[in-house]
């Protein structure tokens, strides 16, 4: 960053005089209108009757651009138009010089009520932008053109018609949340470095059927108008666009269709703020080549106020005649830059020496990505935003590059927050609050690094820019085709770069989001690109909701009963959860406690059992003991016993008297028992 020239070249505001406010300039420029009734740029009076549609259908919707038919003749003649102002064959350049060199001011009035306010959107709704995406020209309009006349400035003089108006479209959105990505082409005028370079025009645009033309240098300088080849490849070369609206910025002279800044805030920034005002989150994004103009239509000069202190203006006046004793509105800016895929805040003061910090990028579920830590700004009135948008518009990376003086080398994102409350005087509380984003991205350019020039930390700049730009171009390329296909959904790579990433509710979600292409009018290839790529963006769509919460005391009443009876049942739950937490663990403690019982019962049994075997032991000790002296006692006396006997003469005798005796009786005994048993036998 340091490296970068910080030339606040983007938003002119001068530096405010003592005797005049700071915004006293843009101020009166924002607060005055062309004194010329809007209507009069689209409508010639008597010699532009309106283009009849009736006759033609409007559109005819192709899914790619396709040549556009050759020219053989005058654009304007077959559509009843007074021809262009004759350029003599000059080159555009020379053409354009005369308004580059002096640029007449519109006479100005300053808006001083609603009803000013009123009258002058009703009379710029009548521009055709109607909601329908992605087209391109009927063929029946375009074979009433006339012949492409080579060397004249390829504008159409078309009276706008009222039969597609930007109310129907209002309508239409406001209705509903649903709807297309709304995009708009803008032709800026020539630049020095292309008047010198005698560049001639290359676009043409029919604003009343919305068509912008890029027809190629071959066709404009293309001599042989009757060789077949050659009408061929012209015709190849040329090609045709629908958009929602093509803005001819190009060249003032044709002053009744030449979109200035305030015409260009009637024909978008307004309506956009209106959906803000009915609670819809918007963004208007400008995109296009470097040098195109994106900066200069976001946030223009200090005499040519672009679409964001258009709408900051408008806003405070707004919100001043909303403003009630029940009714009041608080605004709140932020301001970030995504410089080489980091984010920087561009509110916050930053040290001369020291590196910004970059920012990090969260996602929440409720309000999707995110920046951390961004500062946000509480604001008042007009000034106190103008400041702000002054300041972060200093501090933006820009630098110069062949193609642009003060080329933006970031991506800018400035965003209001819009809250509307609405209180009970008598309950003295909010009954109702609605919040609504608005948010303006000036896009870096997209850019070729042989055009620009560029090497070095420019080169890398460039290759970033070019990188989240793809990026944003794959996003666009995928929505679109999941619009028109009911085939399973890709992925969308938001995350692949920080832009898609915080673009993301912004492009494919919960917004009402507006491109505008930014184009120059004599480069073919860029303008091609940019053309293709704004062509696809259209088929986007966006499911925006009214962010808005509506509550009347009956319904507060009634929702705070509702809540406190969630709250009594959340109550009894916890209680009930709490008893059987308790009950489960009574049972368990029980459990435990019959284990602990189980447990010492086995242990006193063990002891038991150890005491009974410690007893035993000494049992068997003692009558191991008891047994070993019965033993010694048996020897002994086994000793005595075998110890031969002498018995003496007289007991000698006595022994063998009784032994005769013992053997008397054993044979009377056997006798006996024998005399018995026969008895017995008999019996
Ligand atoms: N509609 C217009 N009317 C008058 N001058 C214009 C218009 N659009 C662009 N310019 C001029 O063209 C030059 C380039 O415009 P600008 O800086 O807005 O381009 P840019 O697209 O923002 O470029 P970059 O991407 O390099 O930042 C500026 O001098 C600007 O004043």
């Amino acid at each position: 960053m340091s490296s970068l020239v910080n030339s606040p070249k983007k938003y002119y505001i001068k530096p405010p005089a003592s005797a005049v406010s700071p915004s006293a300039s843009l101020s009166s420029s924002l607060s005055s209108r062309p004194t010329t009734p809007v209507s009069s740029l689209h409508n010639n009076g008597a010699n532009h009757p309106p283009l009849q549609r009736a006759a033609s259908p409007k559109r005819v919707v192709r899914s790619r651009e396709s040549p556009a038919k050759a020219f053989d003749g005058d654009l304007r003649s077959s559509v009843n138009l007074a021809p262009p102002k004759d350029t003599g064959g000059a080159p555009a350049s020379k053409v354009a010089s005369t308004h580059l060199v002096s640029r007449p001011r519109s006479p100005l009035r300053r808006p001083t009520s609603s009803a000013l306010l009123r009258e002058s959107h009703s009379s710029f709704s009548s521009d055709a932008t109607a909601e329908n995406p992605a087209h391109e020209r009927s063929l029946s309009v375009r074979s009433s053109m006339g012949s492409f006349t080579p060397n004249k400035l390829m504008t159409s003089a078309l009276p706008r018609s009222s039969a597609a108006s930007s109310e129907d479209f209002s309508q239409d959105l406001a209705s509903s949340g649903q709807g297309n990505v709304r995009v708009l082409v803008r032709a800026r005028p020539f630049v020095p470095r292309e008047v010198a370079a005698g560049s001639r025009c290359l676009l043409s645009m029919d604003s009343s059927a919305d068509i912008t033309i890029i027809h190629s240098e071959e066709t404009i300088n293309g001599s042989d108008k009757t060789d077949t080849a050659s009408i061929q490849r012209r015709s190849k070369l040329s090609k045709e666009f629908v958009f929602d609206a093509s803005l001819w910025s190009v060249d003032k002279s044709t002053s009744n269709r030449f979109i200035g800044q305030p015409e260009l805030y009637k024909t978008v920034g307004k309506e956009f703020l209106d959906h803000s005002f009915n609670g819809y989150h918007t963004c208007i994004l400008a995109y296009g080549q470097t040098g195109s103009g994106k900066s200069y239509t976001m946030i223009g000069s200090d005499n040519e106020p672009g679409i964001i202190p258009q709408t900051c203006y408008d806003l405070f006046d707004r919100v001043k005649q909303m403003t009630t004793s029940t009714t009041s509105f608080t605004v709140k800016v932020t301001f970030f830059e995504i410089y080489n895929e980091n984010v920087y805040d561009l509110l916050t003061s930053r040290s001369l020496k020291g590196q910004p910090t970059p920012l990090k990028v969260r996602e929440s579920p409720v309000d999707g990505p995110y920046v951390k830590d961004l500062s946000s700004h509480s604001v008042h009135n007009f000034e106190e935003v103008e400041n702000l948008l002054r300041k972060g518009n200093e501090l933006r990376a820009t630098a110069s590059t062949n193609m642009n003086d003060s080329s933006s080398r970031s991506h800018a994102v400035f965003t209001l927050s819009l809250k509307k409350i609405v209180s009970d005087p008598i309950l003295d509380e909010t009954t109702e609050e609605m919040n609504a984003r608005i948010r303006f991205v000036d896009l870096a350019g997209s850019e070729r690094a042989n055009s620009t020039g560029a090497s070095g930390s420019r080169l890398r700049e460039g290759s970033n820019i070019n990188k989240s730009l793809t990026t944003l171009g794959r996003v666009i390329n995928i929505l679109s085709e999941s619009a028109l296909s009911s085939k399973k959904k890709e992925l969308v790579p938001y995350r692949d770069s920080t832009l898609t990433w915080l673009l993301k509710d912004s492009l494919g979600g919960n917004s009402k989001t507006a491109m505008i292409a930014c184009v120059s009018p004599c480069d073919y290839e860029e303008t091609l690109s940019t053309l293709r790529y704004a062509s696809r963006a259209k088929h986007i769509r966006t499911r925006a909701v009214v962010n808005q919460d509506i509550i009347s005391a009956a319904e507060r009443d009634q929702k705070l009963l509702e809540m406190q009876d969630t709250i009594n049942k959340l109550q009894d739950t916890l209680a009930t959860t709490t008893n059987s937490q308790k009950l489960q663990s009574d049972s368990q403690v029980q459990e435990l406690e019959k284990f602990r019982k189980v447990i010492q019962y086995y242990e006193e049994r063990a002891e038991v059992e150890e005491s009974k075997r410690r007893a035993l032991l000494q049992e068997n000790d003692t009558v191991k003991r008891h047994i070993k002296l019965m033993a010694g006692h048996v020897k002994d006396m086994r000793r005595v016993i075998d110890r031969p006997v002498t018995l003496p003469e007289s007991l000698l005798e006595e022994w063998n008297s009784l032994m005769t005796d013992v053997g008397n009786f054993r044979e009377g005994l056997t006798s006996d028992i024998l005399r018995h048993a026969n008895r017995s036998v008999v019996a």
